[in-house]
């Protein structure tokens, strides 16, 4: 297993032993990895859909999917298509029987249900609520996976409980948690809030403090459930009236214990992720605002790095090297061992079948495409007291840490563009499911773990310690990843103080500054890692740039001084103007005054002249009574006449002067207006640019600011990188000591094992020979046991002749001694009288008969 954020690459170390079990761990790791199963379900038309023209048409077999695009159809083909009317058993039986199996057997299993808001992966992961308490009826057929899972676990438990005994014992335990706007919350105890996710070498990924429940019954479990559900953020949506606003993730953790016959004790732990994720979906269309919206977005963000990790996985299985981003987003994190690591993985993709839902779907089919080809390195999670378990865990840990050193050391000595893809089906996918995806790419908060502190790590350790060392490597892997990520991020700032700079300047206007800013801008380039060189060039790039800037706007500043000169110059000017006027004013007034004074000083009565001085006192009101008027000559005498003469030529001159101040104004009017538009467009011009020229003395120094700040970090980079090459190769030397130790302890258990072998083969002689010897032993007791029957049927019948014989003999002996009686008598009367002796013939006579009696016969016969 891979333990930490990592770069999958399949390069080896430096020396020869290093490689080869380098190459052979590899080796063992590929020939039991797998692809993550992919499977679709389609869920009836709902309601709003009702009068909807289908989109989808599942193709022969049950593994096409055809989708009709706008008339194009589209094929996608996955492991298996629930249709419309695909029912709750044949889904556990085609996705979480396999993996439970699997999980009995140890190994860790994840199934997670994908697809767009409203879809059914509530449906699916759970079923409805009423029917996980239902006892019977059509309500209990709709139970979704995760009941089903409680029972066949429990089910299987019991059945091997009684074949096994009291040899297995098991121990199952529950736990549900949320992960909601980027917050983890365990669902059976919700005031844990904010929870951190931690990993660990043997553990894998796990929530700290998470609560786990200990679960005797399937109805434990449904508690268990009940309470979650209840705890888990759920909102009404236009899609969907019950819309989950978190992804939700069930543990069933099975821990089993198994006490072997030659005292081994087995232990696996296994642990089963039942994964309901929020679901993707378009703002315009599931029309959230306020907190909904907010919901959305997040529960967007989190799917598309979920989506860039499955990319990255899928590169990553097709050997390019990758940098897999698990912690930009906590759900990615928590399913890292589902993604790519130890777990055997099923994804449910679920789709709505109308062409409301057309873009939806047809994004849900390409992620569930891209992450057919993701592989996972499950394996079993056993460990046996006093066995090689222990070794082959410690090497693998190993092997993680020569990994993970060697792509820092890789990562670090050339950060390599990113290689381009080789499969073009994927490159089309990738590129397509980018320009359509519908998901919040911008303003991705890039969250990572604070790595521990500096304080707690290497100088201060027992770097003895395997464990110990372990722990080190995984703080100098996440040191050096937040190292990588603040210079990403220092990067993306200077990036934007190029942009605001280039934005600026063509404000500005000023075509020389940009098109240097624009030959030296180079941080627009897509930088995957750029390198501490590549930043301090930048850098220096950028205070160069602003340096010059801060000079043009010097000159912005004295060139504004000059103009504000000149407009001071022509206000003045302007006040000289409008002085003179009003003088001109109040000259004409005084003309107007001493006309009518003189015209009205002028003796007479007549009606005309009467007429005459009105229209005069008039005119100094109005000005604009005509000659003709005025007068009528023939009535006149001679000095009004004269008079009149000299007022005609009085008043022709006042008009004049009048006409030629009319003029003169109307020009002093429009030169006035436009010196006022002038004045005001300067001032305003003055205004913007003492704004702009604030804001710029603002930015440069907040830029001048961030500059030291940036100078001061690569400082600290610089020396964190120095201290971390020195750290890194202390660890590699370590590594390298403990590589020997391993090799020394394979060699070890080598030779013990070849021992066991030979001490096998001599036992295993020793037994044929009990064997053979065992046989020879029975065959020659069966002989034995043969004989002794004969025997005792020999004795039987010996004993019955003995008995007869007993008897003839007993006669004989009677009749021996009868005639020994005999004889005697005839000794004692007659003896010699030359009869011949008759005890040596009796003697032969009883021989012969005790002969006889001897002699074996059948008993009958005798
Ligand atoms: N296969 C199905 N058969 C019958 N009804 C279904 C099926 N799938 C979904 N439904 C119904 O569709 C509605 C929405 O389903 P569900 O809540 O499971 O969607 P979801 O994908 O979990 O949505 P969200 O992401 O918003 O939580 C529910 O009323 C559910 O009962």
């Amino acid at each position: 297993m891979v333990t930490s954020e990592e770069t999958q690459t399949t390069k080896g170390g430096e020396n020869g032993d290093e490689k080869n079990i380098y190459a052979e761990l590899e080796e063992i790791a590929a020939s039991t990895s797998e692809c993550v199963r992919v499977v679709i379900r389609i869920r009836p038309l709902n309601e709003r859909e009702q009068n909807t023209a289908p989109c989808l048409e599942v193709g022969d077999g049950g593994r096409n999917i055809v989708v009709n695009d706008q008339g194009n159809a589209r094929k996608f083909t996955f492991d298996s298509i629930f249709p419309i009317d695909g029912k709750q058993e044949d889904v556990f039986r085609n996705v979480a029987k396999p993996i439970i199996d699997s999980c009995l057997a140890g190994y860790n299993g994840t199934i997670f249900a994908y697809g767009q808001t409203g879809s059914g992966k509530t449906f699916t992961m759970q079923g409805p609520e009423e029917s996980i308490h239902a006892q019977s009826g059509d309500i209990r057929q709709l139970r979704g996976i995760m009941p089903r899972v409680f029972e066949y676990i429990f089910d299987s438990i019991q059945k091997e409980k009684e074949e096994k005994g009291t040899a297995v014992d098991y121990v199952v335990k529950c736990a549900y948690l949320q992960v909601y706007n980027e917050t983890i919350t365990d669902l059976l105890t919700p005031s844990q809030h904010n929870l951190n996710i931690r990993e660990d070498t043997l553990k894998g990924v796990y929530v700290e403090d998470l609560t786990e429940e200990t679960v005797k019954h399937p109805e434990d479990c449904y508690r268990v459930l009940r309470k979650g559900v209840a705890n888990r953020t759920v909102s009404a949506t236009s899609m969907n009236q019950e819309s989950s606003r978190s992804h939700g993730v069930f543990t069933v953790i099975i821990e089993r214990k198994e006490e072997k016959p030659d005292n081994l004790v087995s232990k696996r732990v296994s642990r089963l992720n039942l994964v309901d994720l929020a679901g993707s979906e378009r703002q315009k269309l599931a029309k959230t605002s306020g907190q909904t919206l907010k919901e959305a977005s997040n529960i967007n963000r989190s799917l598309s790095v979920l989506g860039y990790v499955i990319m990255a996985l899928v590169d990553a299985s097709n050997g390019k090297e990758r940098h897999i981003n698990y912690r930009d987003s906590k759900l990615t994190f928590l399913l890292k061992d589902s993604l790519g690591g130890n777990a055997k993985t099923c994804m449910v993709a679920t789709v709505s079948p109308s062409e409301l839902n057309l873009v939806e779907t047809i994004s849900t089919l390409k992620f569930a495409q891209r992450a057919k080809y993701i592989r996972n390195k499950a394996y079993v999670n056993e460990e046996t007291t006093g066995s090689l378990v222990q070794l082959q865990a410690e090497v693998r840990r190993l092997q993680d840490f020569v990994r993970q050193l060697l792509a820092e050391r890789e990562s670090r000595a050339n950060h390599k563009p990113e290689v381009e893809r080789n499969s073009n089906e994927l490159v089309q996918l990738m590129k397509e499911s980018e320009s359509e995806s519908t998901m919040d790419e911008s303003n991705q908060e890039k969250s990572f773990e604070e790595p521990p502190s500096r304080n707690s790590s290497f100088l201060q350790s027992n770097a003895d310690d395997p464990e110990e060392l372990s722990k080190l490597l995984a703080c100098a892997e996440q040191q050096s990843q937040n190292e990588n990520k603040k210079r990403k991020a220092n990067f993306e700032l200077i990036d934007s103080a190029w942009k605001k700079l280039t934005e600026k300047i063509s404000a500005m206007g000023c075509k020389e500054l940009g098109d240097s800013v624009q030959s030296t801008n180079t941080s627009g380039e897509e930088t995957e890692s750029p390198t501490l060189e590549q930043e301090e060039e930048t850098t220096r790039r950028l205070c160069e740039t602003v340096e010059m800037m801060t000079n043009i706007l010097q000159t912005k500043i004295s060139e504004n001084k000059n103009m504000k000169t000149q407009l001071e110059e022509k206000d003045a000017m302007l006040y000289n103007l409008q002085m003179e006027t009003k003088m001109k004013d109040v000259h004409k007034e005084q003309n107007n005054k001493d006309a009518s004074n003189s015209f009205l000083a002028i003796h007479g009565d007549s009606p005309v002249l009467n007429r005459l001085r009105k229209k005069i006192a008039d005119n100094q009101e109005t000005s604009g009574f005509q000659k003709k008027e005025l007068v009528d000559e023939s009535q006149l005498d001679y000095r009004e006449l004269a008079q009149v003469e000299f007022l005609k030529e009085r008043l022709a001159e006042l008009l004049q002067s009048e006409a030629k101040q009319g003029q003169t104004m109307q020009k002093l009017n429009a030169e006035k207006a436009s010196l006022e538009k002038s004045v005001e467009k300067l001032k305003a011009e003055v205004n913007f640019l003492s704004e702009e020229l604030q804001a710029e003395k603002e930015n440069a120094q907040l830029l001048r600011e961030q500059f030291s700040e940036r100078e001061r970090n690569v400082e600290q980079s610089k020396d964190d990188s120095t201290q971390m090459e020195e750290k890194i190769q202390h660890l590699q030397s370590k590594v390298r000591s403990l590589q020997t130790y391993r090799v020394q302890l394979q060699r070890l258990v080598d030779q013990q094992s070849e021992e066991i072998k030979s001490l096998r083969m001599r036992a295993q002689n020793a037994w044929d020979e009990l064997i053979h010897a065992r046989q020879d032993f029975e065959s020659q007791e069966r002989l034995r046991s043969d004989r002794l029957e004969k025997l005792f049927a020999e004795l039987a019948r010996k004993e019955r002749r003995d008995a007869v014989t007993s008897d003839r003999k007993a006669a004989a002996y009677v009749i021996k001694e009868q005639m020994k009686q005999d004889l005697q008598n005839m000794s004692n009367g007659k003896d010699s009288n030359g009869i011949p002796p008759l005890e040596p013939l009796m003697n032969k006579a009883l021989e012969y008969l005790l002969k006889q009696a001897s002699t074996p016969k059948v008993a009958s016969s005798s």
